[in-house]
């Protein structure tokens, strides 16, 4: 069985409670609070950071060139592209640079985001790779699921037309492919690593939208 089928099926239960979580419940039916949003987009902007220094590094790390260019091209979309769907919901509610820059990164996002680049910079590639396909994949599952409940009057549709759509699940298939490649290679002790890359960031995913929905704040 491919890597990918294997990690998809071991983590299918978390999966499916990220489906069906508050936050994509109302997120879909197009009840979501806007200021549980707002707290959603403004954490990811500053995720989309981290994420994309990620793909950098799993770009510097490849060995084929054509994997280099991959995701070099990742790390750009991801920064991007990104950017202007956060920041075309920043223009609509005026949140400048200055505003953003001064809304702290919050416990759930300075997790995910550090987890991911500590494990880009000191991991190998093929663990690089599994810590950063179920940011890919689950939110191209989720886009999907909610584009088939949500209205056309849903409030959210830009982010949710960007993740259900066929570019970003190019994008995912892309990202799937390289990782069950770097897979077949691996050792059995690389592959158990590997999994365990995929189910911590299953469960930094699932924390992340758990933090948006709370609010979620540093204590101190
Ligand atoms: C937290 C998170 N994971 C994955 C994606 C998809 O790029 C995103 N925008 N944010």
């Amino acid at each position: 069985m491919p890597f990918s089928a294997d990690a998809w099926a071991r983590n299918e239960a978390a999966y499916e409670t990220i489906r069906t979580m508050p936050f994509n419940a109302e997120l879909a039916d197009g009840r979501l609070s806007r200021e549980r949003f707002v707290h959603y987009i403004v954490q990811d902007a500053h995720y989309l950071i981290g994420f994309g220094r990620a793909l950098a590094l799993a770009a510097a790390k490849a060995r084929d060139p054509d994997r280099i260019v991959h995701f070099a091209r990742a790390a750009e979309s991801a920064i991007v592209v990104e950017r202007s769907l956060h920041g075309s919901f920043f223009e609509e509610w005026g949140i400048d640079a200055k505003a953003f820059a001064a809304i702290p990164v919050q416990p759930s996002a300075h997790h995910y985001v550090s987890y991911l680049t500590a494990t880009a910079f000191a991991e190998p590639y093929e663990v690089v790779l599994a810590a950063l396909l179920p940011c890919f994949w689950i939110y191209a599952e989720v886009g999907r699921d909610i584009h088939q409940r949500a209205g056309a009057d849903n409030p959210y549709r830009a982010w949710i037309d960007t993740y259900a759509g066929e570019e970003f699940h190019a994008a995912v298939a892309r990202m799937i492919a390289a990782t069950d490649e770097a897979a077949a290679q691996a050792s059995p002790a690389l592959l158990a690593r590997m999994h365990e890359a995929y189910t911590a960031a299953t469960r930094l995913e699932y924390l992340f939208w758990d933090g948006a929905w709370r609010l979620e704040r540093w204590p101190v």
